[in-house]
């Protein structure tokens, strides 16, 4: 299993180029399991979970090519086989995604139902009650949910909480559907509207997207289209983050600022001197960052996906800061870890209260989760000597190139792989 190996302390300097989102690529992927013609799409990262996403469409039965760097076609005219197993399910819960898309297009599926993971239960009771309401039949059988529909009717449907693949799962299904559906309570985030745009070059009626509620108007048929994949605000953050515990000077390209308020407005109040055009940041640090509190939210709030990495910034800050996650029962396995580098810092059931501290300590780490991997990698650049992080095979489903794009800038850091160092 690959580590990285990274020594601190050395400030951050230059330009990277941000990739494409990992959490819009991946629902964008299984729309195109809603046409016979072929999706040309741009700006896909490099990433594990994509790799996932594709290995399970050309099981189906799609065809999937990597063209130039970031691109990709997919012709999903001949799909043989509805279903998505446990093995490739229980890797990336994205994999839900194709549920909507297949019921709707060939009337039945049978997906894996995902199962609980690091941060939380998770369930997907929503996705599955959503589809009910559009007139599937669902059984669950071995661990498996099967949906059968004729042709799926149009309803008006409530989640009983803001869910992102949820709502972009119901969204996709309703493309097809007999009549209108209308999606109350539905998630804004940028990646549903980063999907709802795709979908409306593909010829489906949709208005509402980027509010919470989504109006869908069925269509009998959706057609090819390209698409350029938006970029990923939260890789964006990540790097802000990073720049902000180390110090440094740093441009980000092809960024998306307009959809990373919440963020980029505590960054600020930490100290970062942010500069921002249509499609890059300028990241300015040049003193020890300030403690700043955050609530994770729904989008446009504080993204649940950046609390580990804010959190990590706070380990160094002056004061103290209230960190509390709203959106995952399970989303502090990084707190031991930046503990053992010398972070303080206390957790009271969904609140962790971070008391900075001058300086951490390189250790030997182990990633747990993805976000929680990239808030280690930001201690360990901050921190005095070594750090080794075990178990990235966490932040390879999310970061593309992370440790290249890190050394672009002046980083120490490597990759030891099981074949040697790289
Ligand atoms: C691939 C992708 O886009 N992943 C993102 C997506 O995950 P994902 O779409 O899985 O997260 P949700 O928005 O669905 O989850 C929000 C909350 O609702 C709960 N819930 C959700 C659905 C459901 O049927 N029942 C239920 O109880 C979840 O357990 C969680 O507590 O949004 C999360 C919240 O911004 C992000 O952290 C993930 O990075
Ligand atoms: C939690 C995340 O992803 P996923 O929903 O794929 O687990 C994430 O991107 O931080």
């Amino acid at each position: 299993m690959d580590k990285l190996s990274i020594t601190g302390g050395r400030r951050l300097e230059g330009e990277i180029t941000v990739s494409g989102a990992k959490n819009a690529a991946l629902p964008i992927l299984c729309a195109g399991l809603l046409t016979a013609d072929i999706l040309a799409l741009e700006n896909v990262p490099r990433l594990n979970d994509i790799d996932t996403m594709l290995r399970l469409l050309g099981r189906m039965g799609a065809r999937a090519e990597r063209g130039a760097a970031h691109d990709v076609s997919l012709c999903a005219a001949e799909v043989d086989c509805l279903e998505a197993p446990y093995e490739l399910v229980k890797t990336m819960r994205a994999s839900i995604l194709v549920l909507g898309p297949l019921v709707a297009r060939y009337g039945q599926a049978r997906v894996s139902l995902p199962g609980g993971c690091a941060i939380g239960q998770r369930p997907v009771d929503q996705h599955i009650k959503g589809l009910a309401a559009l007139g599937a039949d669902i059984q669950i059988e071995h661990g498996f949910v099967i949906a059968r529909a004729r042709r799926l009717k149009g309803a008006s449907i409530r989640t009983d909480m803001v869910t992102v693949t949820g709502t972009e799962n119901l969204m996709m299904a309703a493309t097809l559907a007999e009549g209108t559906t209308v999606l109350e309570n539905a998630a804004r985030e940028p990646e549903v509207v980063d999907l709802a745009e795709l979908l409306i070059k593909m010829g489906a009626r949709i208005s509402g997207h980027g509010t919470d509620r989504i109006v869908i108007e069925g269509v009998e048929k959706l057609h090819g289209a390209s698409h350029r994949v938006v970029a990923d605000r939260i890789e964006a953050g990540t790097f802000l983050c990073a720049v902000g515990a180390t110090g440094g000077d740093v441009l980000l390209r092809q960024a998306a600022p307009e959809t990373m308020g919440a963020l980029l407005d505590k960054l600020q109040e930490a100290g970062l001197g942010l500069e921002c055009g249509p499609d890059w940041i300028r990241c300015t640090m040049n003193q020890r960052p300030r403690a700043v509190g955050a609530r994770t939210r729904e989008y446009p709030g504080f993204p649940t996906d950046m609390q580990a990495q804010l959190m990590a910034l706070d380990s160094i800050a002056d004061g103290t800061a209230v960190i509390v996650e709203n959106i995952f029962e399970n989303r502090y396995m990084h707190v031991q870890e930046l503990g053992r580098m010398g972070a303080q810092i206390d957790i009271d059931g969904h609140t962790a209260v971070v008391t900075g501290v001058p300086e951490l300590s390189g250790a030997n780490v182990m990633a747990t989760d993805l976000r929680a991997s990239a808030s280690l990698v930001i201690a360990g650049l901050a921190a005095r000597g070594a750090t080794t992080i075990e178990r990235i095979y966490h932040l390879d489903r999310g970061y593309e190139r992370m440790e290249e794009k890190l050394r672009a800038l002046g980083a120490d850091i490597r990759r030891i792989s099981d074949k040697g160092a790289a």
